[in-house]
C-alpha cells in the first residue's frame, strides 16, 4: 500500500539530507508506528507520505514514494490528497482558515471534492459523533482549546474517507481521556481497513495499537520490529527515544534477578500482567 525506495531528501535553501535512502513497505490495513527523537525527521517522512513533499515543501527529492498504487511525485497535489490524508502536529495550521463553524470546516474538503449536500451532512454527524466534538459544530474552530482543535483537525481528515491516513502526532495537544479515544477511533478505522501510520512519542498507546513499528535514526529507518519486540529494545534510549516505565521496571527486575534472564520486558501494562503473575506463582503466592 506504501512503498518508499531509495529515498533521500533536502530541503530547500539547504546544503544537507534530512533523510537519506530511506526504504520502507507498509501493508495494507495495517496499522504502522514510527518513532524518532525529536528532529529526526518524523515530521518530513510524514510529508514525503503524504504527498506535501515535494508538492508544498519543494526541496530536493530522490527516489520513489508510492501510495495506494500512485506515485506521489508524478500526481498533483489534489490528486495525492484523495489517496492519503495528513494530520499535521499543529491543530492550529490544519484548520483552512477559510470558514466560521467546526460544521463548515469539516465539510470543507467534501465541498472541493463535489459531495451532494445530504452526503456532506450525514458524514458531518457521523464523524462528529466518532470524535465527540458534537457539541462544538456550532463554534468558530479558533474559539477552541488546543485540543478541540486537535479533535477537529483529525476529523476533518476522517471525514475525507482516504484509504491512508498519515498522522503526526495526532495526540500532541490532548489529555489521557482524549488520547485514548483518539486511539480507539484509530482502532476502529483500521477494522474498517484504513492504512494507519502513526508518528508517535508514547510508546504504550503505540505497542497495543501498532502492529509494526520503525525506528528513525541518522536519517535512516534503522530498525523495526513487532511492536512488543522494538518497543522494549534497549537501544531506544541510545536513539533517543526511550522506554516504558513498564520496560523499566522489569528490566531493574531481571538484572536484580527477581525474573528469568531470558524474560520477554513488557512495553505496555498489558504485557506486564502476565509477568508479574508468574512472578508471583513463582514465588507461591
Ligand atoms: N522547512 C524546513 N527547512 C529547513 N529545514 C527544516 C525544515 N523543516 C524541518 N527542517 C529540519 O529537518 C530536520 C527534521 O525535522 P522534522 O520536523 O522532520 O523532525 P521531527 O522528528 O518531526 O522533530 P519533532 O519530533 O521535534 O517534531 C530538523 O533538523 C529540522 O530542523
Amino acid at each position: 500500500m506504501i512503498s518508499l525506495s531509495d529515498v533521500s531528501y533536502a530541503y530547500p535553501d539547504t546544503d544537507h539530507y534530512v533523510l537519506s535512502h530511506v526504504d520502507l513497505g507498509i501493508e495494507a490495513g495495517t496499522v504502522t508506528g514510527i518513532v524518532g527523537a525529536s528532529g529526526a525527521g518524523k515530521t518530513t517522512l510524514a510529508k514525503l507520505i503524504s504527498g506535501f513533499i515535494p508538492h508544498v515543501d519543494g526541496g530536493e527529492l530522490s527516489g520513489t514514494v508510492v501510495v495506494d498504487g500512485v506515485t506521489m511525485a508524478e500526481v498533483t497535489l489534489a490528486e495525492a490528497v484523495s489517496h492519503v490524508g495528513l494530520v499535521i502536529q499543529s491543530p492550529f495550521n490544519q484548520i483552512s482558515g477559510a470558514k466560521f463553524t467546526v460544521r463548515e470546516e469539516l465539510a470543507f474538503g467534501l465541498e472541493n471534492l463535489g459531495v451532494p449536500r445530504d452526503e456532506m451532512a450525514e458524514r458531518v454527524t457521523e464523524v462528529a459523533g466518532l470524535l465527540g466534538i458534537t457539541g462544538l459544530l456550532d463554534r468558530s474552530p479558533y474559539a477552541l482549546s488546543g485540543g478541540q482543535q486537535q479533535l477537529v483537525a483529525i476529523a476533518s481528515m476522517i471525514i475525507m474517507r482516504t484509504p491512508v491516513l498519515v498522522m503526526d502526532e495526532p495526540t500532541s495537544q490532548l489529555d489521557p481521556g482524549g488520547t485514548r479515544m483518539v486511539f480507539d477511533v484509530m482502532s476502529s478505522l483500521r477494522d474498517a481497513g484504513v492504512t494507519l501510520v502513526i508518528f508517535e512519542h508514547k510508546l504504550e498507546l503505540l505497542r497495543e495499537h501498532a502492529d509494526i513499528v520503525h525506528v528513525l535514526a541518522d536519517r535512516q529507518l534503522i530498525a523495526s520490529g513487532p511492536s512488543r519486540t522494538m518497543l522494549a529494545d534497549p537501544r531506544l534510549e541510545d536513539w533517543g527515544i526511550g522506554s516504558t516505565r513498564f520496560t523499566d521496571a522489569s528490566s531493574i527486575a531481571r538484572d536484580r534477578g527477581l525474573l528469568g534472564k531470558d524474560v520477554e520486558l513488557p512495553v505496555s501494562l498489558d504485557d506486564a500482567i502476565p509477568l508479574y503473575r508468574d512472578f508471583r506463582s513463582a514465588k507461591g503466592n
